[in-house]
């Protein structure tokens, strides 16, 4: 590896994260692969603050743009708007007395250093205003329209339209605000012999969810250690919702459909504690983080399993001599990711009006191919991340009119609304197959 050029090493969190926007703005990458290119280097600390400039310029980039639009007739290049979204997020997020200069002289600073000294004068002279309009304006009231609501919460007009029809002008309100604050960090305990030790529970704090600890920040090396030792696992107290549906019981077989990264696969082995997990996912790069999860996994046998479910079906298990049905499947399926759009911040921008019925379309194939591997009497649980109505009852609707969902019945299902449950969105449907 080459070392680092000398402007590359002047580089802080905040110039990175600067120039991981604009390539957000110019190519629109996804910002969890844009992450991934963030050099090594940049670790801890510093590492959490990049990460907490970008998702905080994506997550706010439409109320931003609406003011920077007044002010300037013609955006500036890719470079100068990630500057200028990153420097607008620090003035929503707010601080003590002085602030809003702090962020506009840092911002001209950094504008010379990644831009030129013409675009740090734009930049001087913008961010005042930016700043002095964003601090005077009020918060959208409770009969706010839809079209403003969308932009002070930065959301496509769209969306917000969709979700009022769906869950009313009162939810939709509360999760827009849910989507604007930043997720908390959140560890699953995985020790089955004992519980967090004093000293863990100085970093892990216990929530409402069993099982389930907020990480208090600034300590990321614990963390790793933690993790590297098996006894924590990062993720969501809402993935929990599947699982305890599907109550995997000690010595099954479980298939786990659509399992990479493996959140699941986890899961469902810290819940059997003995028996086998079978872990399906297509032969593609998700793969490799499957895999190093499935190490990770003791005391449970493990398989995993590259093929498309839906071209190959139960012949997929041929090769590995596995069988070929299970009396518990998992089928967590692809979907828009509307439940978790508070990790998820660019997921909002990149989603289309046409997304909704092209997953479900892709969903109700899926499920119809798992079924056939859920042995007589035996269940399995169709999961999602989303909020959408289309993508959760109805898709579990149409499996049970359509031949292939012949012989199952709904048992129960389970919902997540943010606001609501205080977590991730997500949704669990349990569905039997007659003995
Ligand atoms: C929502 S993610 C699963 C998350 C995972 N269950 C977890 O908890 O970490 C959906 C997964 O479905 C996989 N997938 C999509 N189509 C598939 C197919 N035809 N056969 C197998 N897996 C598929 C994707 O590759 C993706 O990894």
């Amino acid at each position: 590896m080459n070392p680092p050029t000398t402007s590359e090493a002047r580089l802080t969190p905040w110039s990175h994260a600067a120039r991981l926007v604009a390539r957000w703005v110019e190519k629109g990458e996804r910002v969890d692969a844009l992450l991934d290119t963030m050099p090594r280097t940049v670790t801890g600390v510093d590492r959490g603050r990049c990460q907490n400039l970008l998702l905080g310029a994506v997550r706010h980039r439409g109320r931003i743009e609406a003011h920077l639009k007044q002010l300037i007739t013609l955006l500036p290049r890719p470079r100068v708007q990630g500057i200028l979204l990153v420097a607008g997020f620090e003035l929503i997020e707010g601080g003590t007395e002085g602030h809003a200069a702090r962020v506009g002289h840092h911002a001209v600073e950094q504008t010379k250093l990644l831009a030129s000294p013409s675009e740090a004068r734009l930049v001087n002279a913008v961010v005042r205003k930016l700043a002095a309009g964003l601090a005077s304006e009020p918060v959208p009231p409770k009969e706010a329209s839809a079209a403003q609501l969308a932009e002070y919460f930065s959301h496509p007009d769209w969306m917000v339209k969709r979700w009022i029809a769906q869950y009313g002008a009162d939810a939709t309100r509360a999760l827009l605000e849910w989507n604007q604050k930043p997720a908390p960090v959140y560890a699953r305990w995985r020790n089955r012999d004992r519980a967090p030790s004093e000293d863990e529970l100085k970093w892990l704090t216990p929530t409402a969810w069993a099982g389930f600890y907020e990480v208090k920040s600034g300590n990321w090396a614990l963390v790793e250690a933690a993790l590297a030792a098996g006894v924590i696992y990062l993720q969501d107290p809402a993935t929990r919702l599947a699982v305890e549906l599907l109550a995997p019981k000690a010595g099954e077989s479980v298939l786990d459909m659509c399992a990479a990264p493996g959140g699941k696969s986890l899961a469902i082995a810290d819940t059997l504690g003995s028996g086998r997990v079978v872990a399906v996912d297509l032969p593609t790069t998700r793969v490799e983080r499957l895999k190093e999860n499935l190490a990770r996994i003791s005391g449970v046998e493990t398989a995993l399993v590259q093929g498309d479910i839906g071209v190959d079906g139960a012949k997929i298990f041929e090769a590995q001599g596995l069988p070929k049905a299970y009396a518990a499947v998992l089928i967590d399926v692809p979907c828009t990711n509307t439940g978790v759009m508070r990790h998820r911040a660019d997921v909002k921008w990149r989603l289309q009006v046409g997304d909704y019925a092209k997953h479900a379309r892709q969903q109700l194939g899926l499920l119809t191919a798992a079924a056939q591997l859920v042995e007589a009497g035996g269940r399995i649980v169709y999961s999602t991340c989303s909020l959408d109505e289309d993508e959760n009852v109805e898709v579990v609707d149409a499996f049970l009119k359509s031949a292939g969902g012949r012989g199952f019945s709904l048992e129960k299902s389970t919902v997540s609304r943010p606001w609501e449950t205080g977590h991730d969105g997500a949704a669990a449907f349990l569905l039997r197959r007659k003995g």
